[in-house]
């Protein structure tokens, strides 16, 4: 498990571990990384045993090695919240290092031009014969110089150039992890950590909870299939992206059941968006792609609740869930605000 090491010593271990890195031919991967983190912070001794004795034994770090090493030694047991404190940590480790190479980089960049600036002065002394041999040598430094400088920028920005790649990585791979792979919307955990917050938040903007509901969707399966089924998630997914916009939070609750946070509506304008939704929804005249056979109506119901002060998430959750289940006895294709 990664500790969360002070910004400049993570900054250090991180500038060690790139080279250890392409020293063993490994990519920049997260994984990767975080075992030589460890294996430079020292946290585990066992971990350092395996990983010296792999080197003493000049054997390959290959890719089930450093899974296997990922898996028993960093991820062991580690809670969602640790991983994401790994993930924090590394992310915190790149930028100020990232920051530091920026700095030396532009650094080495004026010292260049300061060694220029010098010789050229001495060119202009009065004395010819010692100008001249002063000339020569500082003209001999400064090339020297700036041949040094200019290996040290390419280097630095050769290690820039990994660690901006490994943010990369690490931002993918979070988003990744929140979103749905039926849709490309939010997932299920993504979804609670948002909601937990918007019920936590300090904040006096108002939000909403829109919990929504494909009617009937069993029959679309049982008639059309699986496949089908999921094409019309997907279409609603879409829609549902298209008229909520991306400023708010859109997820993928359940099988075919959806969840919006609307923040900075309120409940009027949150229930004139939920209409619109509902409405196009009514209004679309779905087909299967492959025989243009009409699908038939597809609708949806849903539940409003707005975020009270006293909120807790499942309250919250409840009241959303109970409206929608009115929408649903009050006979489908219907959106009702909680009491
Ligand atoms: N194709 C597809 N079907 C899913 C998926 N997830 C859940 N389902 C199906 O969604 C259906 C949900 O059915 P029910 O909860 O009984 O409700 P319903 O038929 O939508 O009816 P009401 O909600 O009462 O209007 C089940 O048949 C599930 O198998 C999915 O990812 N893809």
């Amino acid at each position: 498990m990664l500790q969360q090491d002070e910004p400049k010593q993570a900054a250090e271990y991180l500038r060690q571990a790139i080279p250890m890195l392409s020293q063993h031919n490994l990519p920049p991967t997260p994984i990767n990384y975080s075992i030589f983190y460890s294996y430079l912070s020292g946290n585990s001794q066992t971990l350092n045993d395996v990983i010296d004795s792999i080197i003493s034994e000049k054997k390959p770090f290959t890719l089930a090695i450093m899974l296997e090493l990922y898996e028993k030694y960093i991820n062991g047991g580690a809670t969602l919240e640790q991983q994401e404190k790994i993930q924090h940590s590394l992310e915190k480790a790149m930028s100020s290092a990232s920051e530091e190479v920026q700095q030396v980089s532009s650094g080495a960049g004026e010292f260049d031009s300061t060694i220029n600036k010098h010789a050229e002065t001495l060119s202009y002394t009065t004395d010819p014969q010692a100008a001249a041999l002063v000339l020569k040598q500082v003209m001999q430094d400064t090339r020297e110089m700036v041949k040094n400088n200019q290996a040290t920028q390419a280097r630095m920005q050769e290690t820039n150039a990994e660690i901006l790649k490994m943010k990369a990585e690490l931002e993918a791979v979070k988003a990744s992890s929140e979103k749905d792979a039926l849709t490309g919307l939010k997932n299920r955990g993504a979804f609670d950590k948002a909601i937990d917050n918007v019920v936590h938040s300090e904040t006096n903007l108002s939000a909403t909870l829109v919990l929504l509901d494909i009617d009937h969707f069993k029959r679309v399966n049982d008639n059309f299939g699986h496949l089908v089924g999921d094409r019309v998630i997907r279409y609603v997914s879409a829609l549902l992206t298209q008229i909520v916009g991306s400023e708010h939070h859109i997820a993928r609750y359940g099988g075919e059941e959806f969840a919006v946070i609307l923040t900075g509506l309120d409940i009027d304008n949150a229930k004139q968006l939920t209409e619109k939704i509902r409405i196009a929804m009514s209004n679309s005249k779905l087909q299967r792609k492959e025989s243009g056979e009409a699908i038939g109506e597809v609708t949806i119901s849903a539940g409003i609740a707005t975020v009270k002060a006293t909120d807790s998430v499942e309250l919250l959750i409840d009241r959303a869930d109970k409206a929608l289940y009115q929408a649903k006895e009050a006979g489908r294709n219907k959106v009702v605000i909680a009491a």
